[in-house]
């Protein structure tokens, strides 16, 4: 088994345990595109890829996104209660690289 199979898995999550720190820069006619294809192929948008921090205290897990900002404003706008995503094992530094000094402490 490569290390990459422990570290990375693709799954249905919650819309609601994802947390996106940063603000979407949207292309309206994406997202409408999007929705289409949610609606008649959704095997045809990929997961999006989702940084899993666990805390200080191990009971603790953080679910943070950066990116897949168009798929997930068509979920959204769509009531979708779950999105496929990539869930990548990510460390508070991981984070840094996103949100520098206002990365939150993970407890
Ligand atoms: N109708 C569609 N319009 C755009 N992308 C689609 C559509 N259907 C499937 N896709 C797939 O969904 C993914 C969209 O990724 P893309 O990088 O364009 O946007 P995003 O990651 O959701 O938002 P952002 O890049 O702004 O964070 C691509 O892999 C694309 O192939």
């Amino acid at each position: 088994m490569s290390i990459y199979t422990s570290l990375i898995s693709v799954t249905e999550m919650p819309i609601s345990v994802i947390h996106r720190p940063l603000p979407s820069y949207l292309d309206e006619e994406k997202v409408i595109s999007l929705m289409e294809t949610l609606k008649k192929n959704s095997e045809d948008v990929p997961p999006i890829d989702v940084n899993w921090v666990v805390g200080k205290n191990p009971d603790n897990n953080y679910y943070m996104a950066f990116g897949g900002c168009h798929r997930w404003e068509a979920h959204k706008r769509l009531g979708l209660p779950t999105i496929k995503a990539r869930i990548v094992k990510s460390t508070p530094q991981d984070i840094k690289v996103y949100l520098g000094s206002s990365t939150p402490e993970f407890k």
